[in-house]
C-alpha cells in the first residue's frame, strides 16, 4: 500500500518556504577549512593581515637597484628567492635585480633595464628616489582589516588569504548528507539488467557547493521503512549535519518510505508536494523540536531530471539562505522571452530546460523527468506558469 501525498504548494511558495527556513535556522556553526575547499562559502571571521604585503622591501621592475647618483658600479646580481648578495649599497653602487627580489639597504631607486645605459664608467639613467621599490606593507599593511565577515569566498579571496600566509579560513558552510535510496540503484560501472546507475550522488555535490554548502557524507539505504527511519534517526542525533537530502522514496509507492519515516521521528512537515512538473513529489521537513531544532530534510524525487528541478526549488534556496549568501539560481536576468514550442501544464508550473541565446532563451528538449539529457545542455530552467501567454518566462539558472 502507498502513502498519500500532502497538499502541493505553489512552486514560488515552495522556494520562499525553503528560503525562509534557511533564514530562521541560525545554527550553522563556523568551521576552519583549507583554502582550496573554502570557495563559494561565506566568511565567518573578519580577515586581518598577519603579515604585510609585500612582506619585505622588493623591486617592482627588472633592472638595477642603485644607490646615490650615477654612474653606478654594478657589484652583484639579486634574484627573487636567493640570498641577498650584498646587504648594503653605498653611494655609486648598484646590483642587477629581478622583479620581486629583496632590495639591499641603501637603495635609492630601481632603474629598469630599458631606462639604463652603459657609459664608460658604469650604469647611468634618470631616477626618482623611491621609484620602482615596493616597500614592505605598502599594498597591505600588517594588522590591516582586509575582508569583513560575511564576504563570499571567491577565487580572489582565496588568493589574497594565501598571500597573507593563511592555510585555512573560518567559514559558515552548511553540511549536507546525501542519501540515495532504491534497491535497483548501483554506484559504478555499466548497470546490469534491471539496475539503474545512481545519477544523483554524482550530481548533487556540484549543486551543493554552488549554493555555498558542502557534501559531508554520502550513503545509500535500502528500500525499507526501517532503513529509511534508522538513517533519519541517526542524522537527527548528528550535530555535524545541517541538511539531509534523501533521493527517491518521496512518492506514493509501496517502496517510498520517506513520509512515514519522517512521521516516525516526529519531524515537522513544511512542504509536502510542490505544484511543478517535473519534480512534484518534493518534501521539506525539520527534525527536532522548537527548543532543540535538528537537521532539515529535503526529499527529492528519484527521477533524475525531477530531482534537479527539486534541487533548484527547495535545496538551493535553503542552502544559500543557511550559508548567508544570495541564491545563485536567482542571478539576473530573472526572466527572458522564450522562443520555441512549449506547452504549459494545465495546473502546475512547468520547468523547461532552456539554452540562453543572448536576449532570449530556447527550449533544449529531452527534458522528461527520467533523464538529464536536456538539462545537461541547458543554462537554466524556464518556470512556465499554467496561464503562460507566450511572453517572458522567469528563469532559474543552473550551475554552469
Ligand atoms: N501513483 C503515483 N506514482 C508516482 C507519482 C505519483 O504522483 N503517484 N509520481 C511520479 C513522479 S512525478 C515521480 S518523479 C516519481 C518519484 O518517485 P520517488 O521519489 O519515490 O523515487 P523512486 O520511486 O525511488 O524512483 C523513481 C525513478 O527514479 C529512479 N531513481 C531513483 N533514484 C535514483 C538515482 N539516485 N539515480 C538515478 N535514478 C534514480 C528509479 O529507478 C525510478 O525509475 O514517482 C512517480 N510515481
Ligand atoms: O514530477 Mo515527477 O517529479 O514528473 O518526474
Amino acid at each position: 500500500m502507498g502513502h498519500a501525498h500532502g497538499t502541493p504548494v505553489l512552486w514560488e511558495q515552495a522556494r520562499n518556504e525553503a528560503r525562509e527556513l534557511g533564514r530562521r535556522c541560525a545554527g550553522v556553526s563556523p568551521s576552519a577549512v583549507p583554502l582550496a575547499e573554502a570557495r563559494g562559502a561565506v566568511l565567518a571571521e573578519r580577515v586581518t593581515a598577519d603579515i604585510g604585503v609585500p612582506s619585505y622591501d622588493s623591486s617592482a621592475m627588472d633592472g638595477y637597484a642603485v644607490s646615490g647618483s650615477g654612474p653606478w658600479r654594478v657589484t652583484a646580481r639579486a634574484l627573487a628567492g636567493a640570498p641577498l648578495p650584498v646587504a648594503r649599497l653605498s653611494s655609486g653602487e648598484a646590483v642587477e635585480i629581478a622583479t620581486g627580489a629583496r632590495v639591499p639597504e641603501g637603495t635609492t631607486a630601481v632603474l629598469p633595464y630599458e631606462l639604463a645605459h652603459h657609459d664608460g664608467h658604469g650604469i647611468v639613467g634618470d631616477i626618482t628616489p623611491g621609484r620602482h621599490v615596493r616597500r614592505a606593507g605598502e599594498d597591505v599593511p600588517a594588522g590591516a582589516a582586509v575582508l569583513p565577515e560575511g564576504t563570499r569566498v571567491t577565487p580572489a579571496v582565496v588568493g589574497l588569504a594565501a598571500s597573507l600566509g593563511r592555510d585555512t579560513l573560518l567559514v559558515r558552510r552548511p553540511r549536507v548528507a546525501v542519501v540515495t535510496t532504491g534497491d535497483e540503484i548501483v554506484h559504478s560501472g555499466i548497470p546490469g539488467n534491471g539496475t539503474v546507475r545512481d545519477a544523483l550522488g554524482p550530481m548533487l555535490p556540484g549543486i551543493v557547493t554552488w549554493s555555498g554548502a558542502v557534501v559531508a557524507g554520502e550513503r545509500h539505504v535500502a528500500d525499507s521503512f526501517s532503513a529509511v527511519s534508522g538513517m533519519l534517526a541517526e542524522a537527527a542525533s548528528d550535530a555535524g549535519t545541517d541538511v539531509v537530502v534523501v533521493c527517491g522514496a518521496s512518492s506514493a509507492g509501496a517502496a517510498d518510505h520517506l513520509r512515514g519515516a519522517l512521521r516516525d521521528v516526529d519531524a515537522t512537515m513544511l512542504v509536502d508536494g510542490v505544484a511543478c512538473r517535473p519534480g512534484h513529489p518534493q518534501i521539506l521537513a525539520r527534525m527536532g523540536t522548537e527548543q532543540e531544532p535538528g537537521a532539515v530534510v529535503v526529499g527529492l524525487p528519484g527521477n533524475p531530471n525531477a530531482a534537479l528541478a527539486g534541487a533548484v526549488t527547495l535545496l538551493v534556496p535553503l542552502l544559500a539562505a543557511l550559508a548567508g549568501r544570495s541564491d545563485p539560481s536567482c542571478a539576473p536576468p530573472e526572466s527572458l522571452p522564450l522562443a520555441g514550442e512549449v506547452r504549459p501544464h494545465h495546473r502546475d508550473t512547468r520547468l523547461v530546460a532552456v539554452r540562453e541565446r543572448g536576449s532570449w532563451v530556447e527550449p533544449v528538449g529531452h527534458d522528461r523527468p527520467g533523464s538529464l539529457r536536456g538539462a545537461a545542455l541547458a543554462d537554466a530552467l524556464a518556470a512556465l506558469p499554467p496561464d503562460w501567454a507566450g511572453s517572458g518566462v522567469p528563469l532559474v539558472w543552473l550551475p554552469r
